[in-house]
Order: C-alpha cells, then sequence, then structure tokens
C-alpha cells in the first residue's frame, strides 16, 4: 500500500505542485444547509450525525479533474462533500461522486494511472514502460474501466441538484443493536435525476453549474436523501470498481437540505478536505484498501495547498 505522501507525490507528478488548489475537484461552490436522519437512520447508526437532531452542513459541490476552470459540460464526475457538524459539537466529512464507481480497484492503480501519465524528469515526455504496464494492468482488470463506462454512458448532470452523488466505498454501520452493518451511500436528488442533451452539452458552456445552483437554491431548498444500501451474498465490500446490484435492500437514513450558496468561488470549504481521519463511532471505515488510504492522503494534500 502506497503511502499517503507517495499518492500525494503523483498527484503531484502528473498534475504539477499543489498550491492553492485542491489536485481532485478543484473547481467547486460552496454551500451550507442542514442534515438530519430519520428514524431508520437513528436506528443503524450511534454515531451523532444520525442523532436525529439537526447537524449544521457546510457542502461543496465540484467538478472532476485536477483543473480549476473545467467545464460544467464535460463527461466527468461532479462531487458533493460535505462537513456535519453534530450540536454535541462532533464532526463528520464525507467526499461523494456522481457515479457508483471508482476508477481504480486499489491505492497502487490510482498511482500507477497517475505516473504513467507523468512526464519522466530524465526525457520530459510520459515514460513508454510504465504507460504500457498500466495499460496491461487495466486490460487484465477490466472493472478499472467501469466508472468510465459509466461516464460515456450517462451524460453529465444539467445542474448540482439533479444527480445522485454515491460515497462508493463500504463503509461499517453499528447500529443501537450493537450490530455493524457494511453499507454504501448514495445522496438521492428529491428534485429527480436530470441529464444534459448532446445539445445542451454544445450550447451551455463552461460555467453554469454553480449560477444555476445559486438560483434553485433562491428559489427554494434542494433536498437529497441519503440511502445506505446493504449488500447481499457475494457482492464485492472492498473493490470500489463494483457496484453492488441495484435490487439490494436500502434505507432512507436521512436528509440533506441545501439552504444558501456562497456568492462567490471560495469560501468556508477552502479550508476542509471533506475526509477526516477520526471516523465517527458508529460509522467506521471498512477495510477497502482504497478507502483506507484516502484520509491521510487527503491531509497531506490539505497541508501542501494551506499556505
Ligand atoms: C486511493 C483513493 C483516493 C485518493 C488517493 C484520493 C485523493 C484525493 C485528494 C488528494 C483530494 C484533494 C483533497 C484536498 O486537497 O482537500 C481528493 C478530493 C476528492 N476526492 Fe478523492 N481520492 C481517492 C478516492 C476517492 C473516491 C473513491 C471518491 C468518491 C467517493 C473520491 C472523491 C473525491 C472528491 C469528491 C474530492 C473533492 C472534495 C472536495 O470537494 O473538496 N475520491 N481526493
Amino acid at each position: 500500500q502506497p503511502d499517503p505522501e507517495t499518492i500525494v507525490n503523483a498527484f503531484e507528478a502528473a498534475l504539477g505542485p499543489i498550491r492553492t488548489h485542491r489536485p481532485s475537484h478543484p473547481k467547486g461552490v460552496c454551500a451550507a444547509g442542514h442534515f438530519t436522519a430519520t428514524p431508520d437512520g437513528t436506528r443503524l447508526s450511534v454515531a451523532p450525525v444520525f442523532s436525529g437532531q439537526r447537524n449544521n452542513a457546510i457542502i461543496r459541490f465540484g467538478v472532476a479533474g485536477a483543473n480549476p476552470n473545467a467545464s460544467d459540460s464535460a463527461r466527468g464526475t461532479r462531487g458533493l462533500s460535505i462537513r456535519f457538524e453534530s450540536p454535541t459539537g462532533d464532526l463528520f466529512e464525507m467526499a461523494n461522486i456522481s457515479a457508483p464507481v471508482f476508477g481504480a480497484d486499489k491505492p497502487e492503480t490510482l498511482v500507477n494511472g497517475l505516473l504513467s501519465r507523468a512526464n519522466d524528469p530524465a526525457t520530459g515526455r510520459p515514460n513508454p514502460e510504465r504507460a504500457a504496464a498500466y495499460a496491461a494492468y487495466v486490460a487484465a482488470n477490466p472493472t478499472v474501466g467501469n466508472q468510465g463506462r459509466y461516464l460515456a454512458a450517462n451524460n453529465p448532470p444539467a445542474s448540482f441538484a439533479t444527480t445522485p452523488y454515491w460515497g462508493v466505498n463500504t463503509f461499517l454501520f453499528r447500529g443501537q443493536d450493537g450490530q455493524q452493518r457494511p453499507a454504501r451511500w448514495v445522496f438521492e436528488p428529491r428534485a429527480g435525476t436530470e441529464r444534459l442533451t448532446e445539445a445542451q452539452m454544445q450550447s451551455l458552456g463552461a460555467n453554469f453549474l454553480a449560477d444555476e445552483l445559486r438560483r434553485r437554491v433562491g428559489a427554494g431548498p434542494v433536498e437529497f436523501d441519503m440511502v445506505l444500501q446493504f449488500p447481499g451474498q457475494g457482492d464485492d465490500l472492498l473493490n470500489p470498481t463494483v457496484a453492488w446490484p441495484a435490487d439490494r435492500p436500502r434505507t432512507v437514513v436521512g436528509r440533506l437540505t441545501v439552504t444558501s450558496v456562497e456568492a462567490g468561488a471560495g469560501g468556508p470549504c477552502d479550508p476542509i478536505s471533506f475526509m477526516i481521519l477520526d471516523q465517527a463511532p458508529g460509522i467506521e471505515m471498512s477495510d477497502d484498501p482504497v478507502l483506507q488510504a484516502r484520509a491521510a492522503a487527503y491531509a497531506v494534500s490539505l497541508s501542501r495547498r494551506t499556505p
């Protein structure tokens, strides 16, 4: 398992030094709102965020890639990141994407994919052997392409408010009954799913999502249902490139409400990485190696982009 510095160094090798922006989803807009668990959520998790009381939420919607000027019309994931602040002062954070799967089955795959694109310091060009080795790995492990296939088959969302956002990794929920249950979550838009048409992908341009969200929230709160999905027999808990079948049991565990959006870029989201090292008791990390690699890598990235 590559250590967090090695992981973030690979981001820098492929994308350039991290100075001010996040190396992933650098384009985004900060919002605020609240989250309240349903009675089922309170039953399924003893975490403070699921107490049933209203948590304040700092929310960031983002556009995938490494480019702070990425196009809102481009294929790629959109992000929904949340810091929950419970009335007792407990914090919980998460970063979700608008695809049910990730593009790397293990942290090494992510690192090798980044390094396969990075310029070799000796030649100033990507190293063909590295690129060939990565291509061979992807050919032998085709689930690594699942995210790309999902994004090719599903046009980008028409609004930050009209796509589901998946947590992708498996977490362990400890319920009021003391039982621990593996689960994955998705935030389902109460406004329904709406995607750009091919014509809109050509006509809407690079920057419409943030203003559309401001207008929408100005007219009334934007809401998402947080839904837990539970695995069936044989479902892989540890590989985030493979989604569980849609017919698995689902339970609505909470409602996220977005009530305001920052007027410009930046704001209170900037100093947050949306992945804390201390997981809440009641929502613990599974052994998914991708999940295990995330928190410390996000902390290293945050430290490199924070003056
Ligand atoms: C080994 C796996 C992964 C690594 C090493 C990684 C690394 C990173 C890093 C370094 C950042 C920037 C953190 C910062 O500077 O604040 C980031 C942001 C982000 N990542 Fe990951 N990531 C991984 C997997 C995932 C997965 C599985 C998801 C989907 C659930 C995801 C979704 C996001 C999102 C949405 C952001 C932007 C958060 C924001 O809005 O600030 N990442 N990632």
